[in-house]
């Protein structure tokens, strides 16, 4: 018996497909173009499961920078971005956050005055700084405690947190005027420190209400971390306190504004309405005001925002703006995550956004996120020129940046992953620089190059730029932004091509750049020869 063969001419299938041996030219042109449009559509076939496939693998997107630096408030231009709902059903919530950071800023101006003896005399005793700073003295062993990239451009002053007297002429000065304060002015200090007492009490059961009595020692001058999820759980809280109703049974996706708020905060909004016209006469207090220009006090840029708003905020029914959520500030605790369905060209992929936290001592936490992550958006303040780690007050901010930023790029485990550089609060630092504060003061390596706003965050680039050029044998491109993040309409521009621009090749990526033109912020793609 003859055995089959592999190609045996009998077998079905190959006599079925062969074309008849009497085919006519018409017949073999239809058949040839019915086989082409079958193969277009098994080739098609094949390519929605192959993005189906993808889809279903998770997109990971690192938000890394040091404590400060905007990560969350990036992460809320996302979610505005991506789901403007979810901002309204937490809306409430943040009203608890914005009281803290407005009783939080009050505690800090009296007990600042207070220290100077209420007084903007400069032969007032030199005051004792251990009970104005609220600074942390942490020194976790986070991925940043490594010695200082031999880029650094930093030869830090001698000026760094020393006496207050030493900063009484700083050069902050020159373009702000005060008036004297009168010789009242520590009367009338003191009868305002007694009248917010009441209200300034009430920081530490604020900071229980949103840390749920968790404390992380050296948690820094904002004292309050929260964890992924505090909204919910502050709702959550909110209800358990009151009977069930019929709106118990909504999911959890539907709660909004109608919960009652938390009796402590409506007690603080009580409070506020009443105070409002106190603090409206402390914070626009020559006293207050002389220190501020003085660089006695120096306020955080959302004690200023609040402080601006105060009718606004203490009106009673008062509800957080989106601008004042993403004004509002609290601190991240460990790794949040945030999940985003982004259409790509009318493919939904589902985005797996991690915010951590960003101080030294929650760095640890971010290395079990980098295996997997697909893209980092590593987000770096160049307004803190003249500010200095709360948790090691002898390093300068941007120098801590640049660490970090080293260590992000020459991490073996990040090697190829997507690299995002976003040199934020660009709005803060040019208003440094437009009320007279020079750079040179802070970092002596920029010398006598001229203090206007692009020079100096061309070289502040520059520097970051350097850092990434010597960590990059996978010649990785890096993309750098010019951002404020807190600026809603300008931001809109450049997040709404970021799916695209994450997750795309380099040659795709500089033609979309190109064609989605780019006028708010200045975009600038290294690619390193
Ligand atoms: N003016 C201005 N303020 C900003 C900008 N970006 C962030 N902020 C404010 O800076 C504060 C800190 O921002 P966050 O987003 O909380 O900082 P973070 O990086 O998440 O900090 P951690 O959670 O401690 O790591 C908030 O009050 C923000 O509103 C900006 O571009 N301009
Ligand atoms: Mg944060």
């Amino acid at each position: 018996m003859r055995s089959p063969s592999l190609y045996s001419q009998d077998d079905p299938i190959t006599a079925a497909l062969k074309p008849p041996p009497s085919e006519t030219d018409s017949e073999r042109a239809f058949r040839l173009e019915a086989e082409a449009e079958a193969k277009r559509v098994s080739e098609q076939i094949d390519e929605d499961l192959r993005e189906e496939r993808e889809r279903l693998k998770k997109k990971e997107l690192l938000l890394l920078g040091q404590a400060e630096s905007g990560k969350s408030t990036l992460q809320k231009q996302f979610q505005l971005m991506y789901k403007p709902n979810s901002i309204d059903q937490e809306r409430s919530s943040w009203t608890t956050v914005i009281y803290f950071n407005v009783v939080h800023s009050l505690k800090h101006i009296l007990t600042t005055l207070e220290a100077w003896d209420d007084s903007l005399d400069d032969d007032a005793d030199t005051p004792d700084m251990n009970s104005i700073a609220t600074s942390s003295k942490m020194k976790g062993r986070g991925i940043s405690d490594q010695p200082s990239p031999s880029t650094s451009l930093l030869e830090q002053t001698s000026s760094l947190n020393g006496s207050p007297n030493s900063l009484a002429h700083s050069d902050a000065t020159a373009s702000t005027s005060t008036s004297a304060p009168s010789s009242s002015g520590p009367t009338q200090i003191a009868s305002l420190r007694r009248k917010l007492s009441p209200l300034t009490a009430t920081e530490s059961q604020l900071a229980d209400r949103l840390s749920g009595g968790i404390t992380v020692s050296g948690s820094g001058k904002g004292g309050v971390f929260v964890r992924s999820g505090w909204q919910a759980r502050t709702i959550d809280k909110i209800r358990s306190k009151r009977p069930s109703t019929a709106t118990e049974k909504k999911p959890r996706e539907s709660v909004s504004i109608d919960i009652p708020p938390d009796p402590l905060v409506l007690e603080i909004a009580q409070m506020l309405e009443a105070c409002e016209d106190d603090i409206q006469e402390l914070w626009s207090h020559p006293t207050v005001k002389g220190m501020i220009v003085k660089r006695r006090l120096k306020l955080d840029e959302w004690s200023e925002f609040f402080l601006r708003h105060i009718s606004r905020v203490a009106s009673p029914d008062y509800i957080p703006t989106t601008d004042d959520i993403l004004h509002a500030r609290i601190q991240t605790m460990g790794v949040a995550e945030h999940i985003f369905d982004v259409n790509i060209h009318g493919k939904l992929v589902t985005w797996h956004l991690y915010d951590v936290g960003g101080a030294r001592g929650q760095r640890h936490s971010w290395v079990p996120y980098f295996d997997d992550a697909n893209a980092i958006i590593f987000v770096a303040p160049v307004s803190a020129f003249d500010q200095y780690l709360e948790e090691d007050p002898r390093v300068n901010r941007i120098d801590d940046s640049l660490q970090l930023f080293t260590q992000v790029c020459s991490n073996a485990l990040l090697k190829s992953v997507h690299l995002v550089l976003f040199l934020n609060k660009t709005d803060l630092l040019r208003s440094k620089l437009d009320k007279g504060l020079r750079v040179r003061k802070y970092i002596t390596s920029f010398g006598e190059r001229s203090n206007d706003y692009e020079t100096v965050v061309q070289y502040f680039r520059a520097h970051f730029l350097q850092v990434h050029r010597r960590n990059n044998e996978n010649r990785r491109v890096l993309y750098t932004h010019f951002t404020s993040v807190v600026v809603r309409l300008c931001f809109k521009n450049m997040i709404v091509v970021f799916p695209h621009v994450l997750f795309r090749t380099r040659k795709q990526h500089s033609v979309l750049l190109e064609t989605v033109g780019y006028s708010s912020i200045l975009t600038t793609r290294v690619s390193d020869r």
